[in-house]
């Protein structure tokens, strides 16, 4: 589900991590310090971990260096094309944020790196429930992508990449789904997790959430 990016990630596969490096000046600072951001989330998880919206493998590599296994989950075959190229040592399945193979082992965490947001509101509160009934006590969630710690903010950031003239950006601020602090801590909060968040940059919070017991 929320499947409707796929076809631009499969085209975009190849030259993602081009991107990602700065290569395109309209996403540049959403992709500033990208390798910080992946090992903050990496360095907040261990034992069995399931990631998902994968990409090119740019975490999955950090991962398999504090995990004991991981699961690698993404809907786009030119995506999986390109981690399989990395010869990376992880169950690589087909499948999004709330359909997928049954993992048969108890997993410690949920990771994902700019990709949460490709889940409507209503989508993400029924991701949360189903990764709440897949940890255990003292499992975690640990997701960083955009999003906005208020209104103003939301405001002043479609504003300014306006203004610079990248249009491309200001397209997906304005049509994928980014959402706010405020919503994410809820739906989190509801479904038993404490909920912390840090600024990495302009445009991505990192989410750590905790399973309560
Ligand atoms: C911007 S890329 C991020 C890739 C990688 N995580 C990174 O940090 O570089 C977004 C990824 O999410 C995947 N994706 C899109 N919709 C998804 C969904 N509904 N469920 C899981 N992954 C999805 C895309 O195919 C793509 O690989």
């Amino acid at each position: 589900m929320g499947r409707e990016f796929t076809a631009l990630f499969d085209e975009w596969s190849e030259s993602y991590d081009r991107t990602v490096a700065g290569e395109d000046v309209e996403y540049r600072e959403v992709f500033a310090g990208y390798d910080r951001i992946l090992e903050a989330v990496a360095e907040r998880v261990s034992g069995t971990v399931v990631e998902f919206g994968v990409g090119t493998g740019n975490l999955t590599e950090k991962l398999l260096k504090v995990s004991e296994k991981v699961f690698g989950i993404e809907p786009s075959e030119g995506m999986r094309r390109e981690v399989l190229k990395r010869g990376l040592p992880i169950k690589l399945l087909d499948g999004d944020f709330l359909e997928f193979p049954q993992l048969p082992v108890r997993i410690d965490a949920i990771v994902s790196t700019y990709a949460f947001h490709h889940l409507t509101d209503a989508e993400k509160e029924r991701a949360i429930a189903l990764y709440s009934s897949l940890l255990a006590p003292g499992g975690r969630v640990v997701f960083a992508d955009t999003s906005f710690a208020s209104a103003e903010e939301r405001q002043e950031i479609e504003q300014s990449a306006l203004d610079a003239g990248f249009l491309n950006l200001y397209q997906d601020l304005r049509t994928e789904y980014y959402t706010s602090l405020e919503i994410l801590n809820k739906l989190f909060m509801e479904q038993g997790f404490t909920v912390s968040f840090t600024r990495l940059n302009r445009y991505v919070w990192l989410l750590e959430a905790v399973k309560l017991g």
